[in-house]
């Protein structure tokens, strides 16, 4: 096993083993608290630009499968990891996460303390970070590369704060995901939704056609024309990578949409554009939520939902009251905080009042994750059967 250094922007420096691909890389250093679903993780395009550290010991223990990935490629900048399985076993594996990684240039390190590297993280917070190993731990010259030089590296990557990162991940043609066999009822038509790419994982549009829905997935670069050419039922806004206070473009498409009144139903980066669309801000947390257990209760039930999570930013709203005062001189009515995160009492959910319109900041795909929150698809479904009944009644 070969040498490899981890250096945060602060001049911590972790040294340990290289694991995937030799090189360096840099990012914003992240963790996530996830026992299980670490190939989800990887494959996740809201990693675009993070270094991923995994609180729990061992990874890689059942390989990569064909199965479980989110997108077409692993997403995350590199990959930090305490004890990595030497031998991956599962029916299912059809390769190790290292050769996984090899394959797809990722560079890692492993051999490192984890669990000092987060806590170090949850008390200064999340910052930038690299990973070198092999030559780039050498100048040209062959001579090793002070560390002062590693962390001058790290301190030229661009932030995660302001960076508007949707378009680099998004898809660049449509593509459609039809409903599932059997789902869509005999004599009824399938309902349509147009979901906007700002980084979707595969599982979404899968939630959708186990429901009976037809998904047209488009570009995150679409106008609301484009949009209102495919006559959607729905509209959904995923999740994605980057600061949603850079998000303009998004921002001015959701309320075009809205302005339409046509249901909507965001997650994630959806949930902080619909904030935004409302007028509400966003802002950068410590060190965030990535998990797969995070308690969030959903505030008109008291009922609480163990979910998947993995979000750096937030909408800033308040909790006192029924409804948050209405923003942009009432243009889109009132809005409700519907669920808040009981760690942290971070706002995980909007609920429009007056417009068909709800969003999560967490995970209900739930991949990987528990399915507490599958209701949610259910619920997007339901409003857009009633918005069309209703459509259907004043015309
Ligand atoms: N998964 C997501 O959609 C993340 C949204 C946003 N990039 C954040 O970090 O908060």
């Amino acid at each position: 096993m070969s040498e490899a250094v981890l250096v945060l922007e602060d001049g911590r420096t972790y040294r340990g083993e290289r694991f995937g691909a030799t090189g360096a890389t840099v990012g914003e250093i992240v963790f996530n608290t996830g026992m299980t679903g670490y190939q989800e993780t990887l494959t996740d395009p809201s990693y675009h630009r993070q270094i991923v550290v995994m609180t729990a010991p061992h990874i890689g223990n059942t390989g990569l499968n064909d199965e479980d990935p989110e997108s077409t490629r692993i997403w995350v900048a590199g990959y930090v990891v305490r004890d990595p399985a030497v031998r991956p076993s599962s029916w299912r594996s059809r390769r190790s996460l290292d050769e996984g990684l090899v394959a797809e240039g990722i560079v890692g390190i492993a051999g490192v303390d984890t669990r000092a590297i987060t806590r170090h993280l949850r008390e200064q917070g999340v910052m930038r970070a690299g990973i070198f190993s092999g030559e780039a731990l050498v100048d040209a010259s062959g001579r090793a590369r002070p560390l002062e030089d590693l962390r001058d590296q790290v301190r030229q990557a661009p932030p995660m704060a302001g960076a508007d990162l949707a378009g680099q991940v998004s898809v660049g043609e449509r593509y459609t995901v039809e409903p599932g066999p059997g789902t869509v009822p005999a004599g009824a038509a399938a309902l349509t939704v147009v979901a906007v790419d700002l980084g979707i994982k595969s599982m979404t549009p899968q939630r959708l056609a186990e429901r009976g829905v037809r998904t047209h997935v488009v570009p995150a670069s679409v106008e609301v024309q484009d949009i209102l050419d495919l006559r959607p039922d729905g509209v959904f806004f995923s999740n994605g990578p980057g600061d949603p206070a850079a998000a303009t473009h998004e921002v001015d498409l959701l309320r075009g949409v809205l302005d339409r009144r046509i249901p909507f139903f965001g997650i994630c980066y959806g949930n902080q554009i619909l904030g935004r669309a409302l007028g509400l801000g966003t802002y950068k947390l410590t060190y965030g939520h990535r998990g797969v257990n995070q308690p969030v209760m959903d505030r008109r039930t008291g009922k609480v939902e163990i979910t998947a999570h993995n979000h750096g930013f937030a909408v800033d709203a308040p909790l006192t009251g029924d409804t948050v005062a209405p923003h942009d001189d009432g243009r889109y009515g009132r809005v409700r905080v519907s669920h808040v995160d009981l760690n942290d009492d971070v706002v995980e959910g909007l609920e429009c009042l007056d417009l068909p319109a709800f969003s999560v900041q967490y995970h209900p795909e739930a991949a990987a994750g528990p399915h507490d929150a599958a209701y949610l698809f259910d619920r997007f479904v339901d409003l857009m059967t009633r918005t069309e009944a209703g459509d259907a009644a004043a015309h």
